[in-house]
């Protein structure tokens, strides 16, 4: 039987077996926010174990909520950014160069294909859209990998989901993954690592496979994987260009990371694009889907354009299209949140952020912030918000508040008309 791309990557870092089915495997990069990592910083300090393992292979950022807003987020950045001054990690993003973690670290060229990476944070999974193993992990693991450089797993079965057919106009990447988890459900993947594929998937830009990839935690899955290709290739080709003769010879080489034709899955799932429609959550868990279309009734307070899911330049491109020349409802506060600094300076030479001013957006700087509910936009109670984040769950963005998830595109149009609305109404 052959295998599926998280099997090879598993093969080639094994370390140790310690028990049947528990696998360690040697870890190229830990990412590191301001939230979960102090936590783990504070318990390596208390145990006399104030070291990393490579600082080299260690990123960090402060991007949860950034600037400040209280003593005790104050603090947590301290915490983080003391000790990658001591360490000497010198990939650390602070406030003027920061980002959303699975934004800025992919830009930055931090993650490649056949990679294995870790960070206590849910939505690491985003980072398979380059052909890598990329894990959330808790407070132990991180630890551990700090330190060692390695982490345990058990060896995940592989979900393969085939998306074939067009996708039609106004129907994205965030669009196919809620149709995908309405689908399977939020225990669909669980202890699966989902490996994307077909033809729509192959023809994605690398921005909108972190989409889809970004999402696989919400149906339970350890990971999502896309395997590398050309596009692949392109994206990381200013950071790769030192290291392969040419583009074709960086392609030879990733092909490593391609499933086999016969490799063996758990399940194969297969989803005709065509047939989508743009879809929105109604519920508390990300499962709870239906299309656009059944629920223009929804009044909306808010809509957050942003996050890990929907904040790169291309999802600020879908919105800004559907803003260009309009305003947005009296009765909604429209916020938007570039998901790193590069994004934003290329919005604006675009000319995308005059268009969401003009349309009555406030832009903040780029931070996790409101699709937490920690900052920049929380929700009152009884308020909805039309959201391009990942979560739904009740009181996500603020205590009695409720989130509709949907693409940036249908966010727009919900900022237009204060209701849910369906996007091809303004494409
Ligand atoms: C703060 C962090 C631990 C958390 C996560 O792991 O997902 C956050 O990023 C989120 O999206 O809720
Ligand atoms: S943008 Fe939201 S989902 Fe993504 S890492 Fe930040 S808080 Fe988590």
């Amino acid at each position: 039987m052959g295998k599926t791309v998280a099997q090879k990557i598993f093969d080639a870092h094994l370390r140790d077996e310690p028990f049947p089915g528990t696998k360690v495997l040697s870890l190229d990069m830990v990412f590191c926010h301001e939230i979960t990592t102090p936590i783990a910083i504070d318990d390596l300090v208390r145990l006399g174990k104030d070291r990393v393992f490579d600082p080299n292979k260690i990123k960090a950022v402060i991007d949860h909520v950034t600037p400040a807003k209280d003593s005790k987020t104050a603090q947590q950045g301290k915490v983080l950014r003391d000790w990658a001054r001591r360490h000497s990690i010198k990939d650390f993003f602070d406030i003027g160069r920061n980002g959303v973690c699975h934004a800025i670290f992919p830009e930055k060229g931090f993650v490649r294909p056949g990679y294995t990476i870790i960070m206590g944070d849910s939505h690491t999974c985003t980072h398979g859209a380059f052909g890598a193993f990329a894990a959330g992990v808790g407070t132990t693991d991180l630890e551990v990998g700090i330190l060692k450089g390695v982490c345990a797993f058990r060896q995940p079965k592989t979900l393969r989901i085939n998306v074939n057919g067009t996708l039609p106009k106004g129907v994205y990447a965030k669009d196919v993954i809620l149709h995908i988890i309405g689908t399977i459900s939020v225990n669909g993947a669980t202890d699966m690592v989902i490996e994307f594929g077909g033809n729509v998937v192959e023809n994605l830009s690398m921005e909108s496979r972190m989409t889809l990839c970004n999402m696989a935690i919400e149906a339970g899955g350890t990971s999502g994987i896309c395997a590398p290709d050309m596009t692949t290739v392109e994206y990381l080709w200013p950071f790769i260009k030192d290291d392969y003769p040419s583009k074709e010879a960086a392609l030879e080489d990733y092909k490593q990371w391609q499933p086999d034709a016969d490799a063996e899955y758990e399940r194969v799932l297969e989803i005709d694009a065509s047939s989508l429609e743009p879809m929105c959550t109604y519920g508390y868990k990300p499962d709870c889907v239906k299309p656009v279309s059944q629920m223009t009734d929804s009044k909306i307070d808010q809509v957050y354009i942003g996050s890990c899911t929907n904040g790169r330049i291309e999802d600020l491109r879908e919105a800004a299209a559907v803003l260009k020349g309009k305003t947005i409802a009296d009765s909604v506060r429209g916020i938007l949140s570039p998901a790193t600094p590069d994004i934003f300076k290329q919005a604006n030479h675009e000319g995308l952020i005059d268009i969401f001013l003009e349309a009555g957006f406030c832009v903040t700087n780029p931070t996790c912030g409101a699709c937490l509910g920690m900052s920049n936009g929380v929700l009152a109670e009884g308020e909805a918000c039309a959201s391009t984040t990942n979560r739904n769950f009740n009181g996500r963005m603020g205590k009695g508040g409720m989130v509709h998830l949907m693409s940036p595109a249908a966010a727009a149009a919900a900022a237009i008309t204060g209701h849910i609305t369906d996007p091809r109404k303004y494409l």
